[in-house]
C-alpha cells in the first residue's frame, strides 16, 4: 500500500493525473482473497477461545471481525490433506468467485507454514441441526421449515446447475445449512466440494460425507454425482417433516429414518393424512398441501436408483408448486434397510483447546508439519478424517 508521503507526489507531476484515494476496501484487507496469518489473528483476537463458534471434522471455527466492520467466520482446516499449495489455491479460486443468496461465500483464504485457513461471510443464526433438534428452543413452524427446504434447494440447485464447473457439495445435512436472522437458509461447507469437470460419473477413492445422509450408491462404491447430494437433500427434507434426526439411537426409533419413512410416506401419499408423519410438535400445524409437495420431493430424492432422482431445479420446481407431482413421485419403492452410526462431536474441553491452539500457532508460525490425528478436539469419525479441501 503506498504511503501518504508517496501519493502526494502522484499529484506534483504536472502531466500526470492525480490517482484517485485508495479504495477503503483494498485498503483494509476486504476484496481480497488472501489473508496473512496477522490479519486473521487480529480480525479474531487472536484467536482466543471465546470467539470458536464452531468445531467440525475440519478443526475449529473462530469468529472475526476485518477492519472495515465486516464479519467473517475463520475455519482452521487440519494438516494432512496432501494436498500442494497451488491445487489448493485453485480449488478455493474457483470456489470463492461462487455467489448466491442461499449459499455462504468463501471471502478469501490464507496458508501460513504448513496452517490452512479458509474465510467464511459470516451467518449469525447457527445452524438448522440447532434450531431443528436443539433442547428447549421454541418449535420451528411449518412456513419456517419450508422457506429453509426452499432456499437450501435453490442454493444447491445453482452448485449443480448454474456452476462452471459444476460442484457437487458432497455433505449435504442439516449442520451444513447456516441460518440468517430471517431464518433464510445458506448452505455452507464448500471445503468439501469436489470439483467435477466432466458429464460423467465421477468414482471417489475415498467416500466422504455424514453418517445418515449418505446415499447408498456413494457409500458403498464411492461412486459419486449430484444424485449422491439429491438423497442428502431428502433425507434433510426427512427431518424437516418429521423432526427426527437421520439416525438417533438414543430413541425407539431402531431403523435410520429413511427406513422408517419410506413405508409411513408411500401410506401418506396414497391416503392424504400424513400425521403419523409429520412432526408431532406441529400439532397438525402445517399446509396440507405444502406438506404434499414436501414429501413427494423427499421420496423421490431418497430412490434407491440414483438416476431416477430428480435433479435440484425439479424439486425447487415442485416445492414451488410450479410442476406436477407425479413428475417425481413415478417409480417410488420401498428400498433396503441401512443403519448408520453418527460419531460428530461438537463437545470440547478447555485443555484439549488450548492444546490444539498451541500446534495451531506452532504450525502457522513455524512451517512446523504434524498430523490431523494430534488434533485433540477432532472427532473420531473416518468421514471427518478424510475431509480437507
Ligand atoms: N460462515 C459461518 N458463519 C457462522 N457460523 C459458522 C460459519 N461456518 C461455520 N460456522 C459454525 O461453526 C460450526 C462448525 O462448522 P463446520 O462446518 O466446521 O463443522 P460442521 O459442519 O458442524 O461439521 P463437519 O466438519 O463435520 O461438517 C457450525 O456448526 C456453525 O455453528
Amino acid at each position: 500500500m503506498m504511503s501518504s508521503g508517496e501519493q502526494s507526489s502522484q499529484f506534483s507531476g504536472p502531466m500526470r493525473p492525480p490517482l484517485p484515494p485508495p479504495s477503503p476496501n483494498i485498503a483494509l484487507g476486504f476484496n481480497k482473497s488472501t489473508f496473512t496469518y496477522d490479519e486473521l489473528a487480529s480480525a479474531t483476537g487472536g484467536f482466543v477461545q471465546s470467539n470458536v463458534i464452531g468445531q467440525g471434522g475440519f478443526g475449529y471455527v473462530h469468529k472475526g471481525v476485518l477492519p472495515n466492520g465486516k464479519e467473517i467466520a475463520v475455519k482452521s482446516l487440519k494438516s494432512g490433506s496432501g494436498q500442494g499449495e497451488r491445487e489448493f489455491q485453485a480449488e478455493v479460486d474457483i470456489i470463492s468467485r461462487v455467489h448466491h443468496r442461499h449459499l455462504v461465500s468463501l471471502v478469501g483464504y490464507c496458508i501460513a507454514g504448513g496452517q490452512r485457513m479458509l474465510v467464511y461471510e459470516f451467518v449469525p443464526n447457527k445452524t438448522l441441526e440447532y434450531h431443528l433438534h436443539g433442547k428447549g428452543l421454541p418449535v420451528m413452524d411449518w412456513n419456517t421449515r419450508l422457506r429453509i427446504a426452499l432456499g437450501s434447494a435453490k442454493g444447491l440447485a445453482y452448485l449443480h446447475e448454474d456452476c462452471h464447473p459444476r460442484i457437487i457439495h458432497r455433505d449435504i445435512k442439516a449442520a451444513n445449512i447456516l441460518l440468517d436472522n430471517n431464518f433464510e437458509a445458506m448452505v455452507a461447507d464448500f471445503g468439501l466440494a469436489k470439483l467435477s469437470t466432466d458429464n460423467h460419473t465421477h468414482v471417489s477413492t475415498r467416500v466422504m460425507g455424514t453418517f445418515g445422509y449418505l446415499a447408498p450408491e456413494y457409500a458403498s462404491s464411492g461412486k459419486l454425482t449430484e444424485k449422491s447430494d439429491v438423497f442428502s437433500f431428502g433425507v434433510m427434507l426427512l427431518e424437516l417433516i418429521t423432526g427426527k434426526r437421520p439416525v438417533d439411537l438414543t430413541n425407539a426409533m431402531e431403523d435410520s429414518l429413511v427406513d422408517w419413512a419410506r413405508p409411513l410416506m408411500a401410506q401418506a401419499l396414497a391416503d392424504g393424512n400424513y400425521n403419523e408423519l409429520a412432526d408431532a410438535n406441529l400439532e397438525k400445524n402445517y399446509n396440507p398441501l405444502e406438506m404434499a409437495r414436501m414429501v413427494s420431493c423427499a421420496a423421490a430424492s431418497i430412490r434407491h436408483s440414483a438416476r431416477k432422482r430428480p435433479k435440484m431445479s425439479q424439486i425447487v420446481r415442485a416445492l414451488e408448486g410450479d410442476s406436477s407431482l407425479e413428475d417425481l413421485n413415478e417409480g417410488v419403492k420401498p428400498g433396503q434397510s441401512s443403519i448408520y452410526n453418527s460419531t460428530t462431536t461438537s463437545d470440547y474441553s478447555q485443555s484439549s483447546y488450548n492444546a490444539d491452539m498451541k500446534k495451531f500457532r506452532q504450525m502457522a508460525l513455524g512451517s512446523q508439519e504434524f498430523p490431523s490425528s494430534e488434533f485433540a478436539g477432532s472427532s473420531s469419525s473416518d468421514s471427518h478424517e478424510l475431509r480437507q479441501l
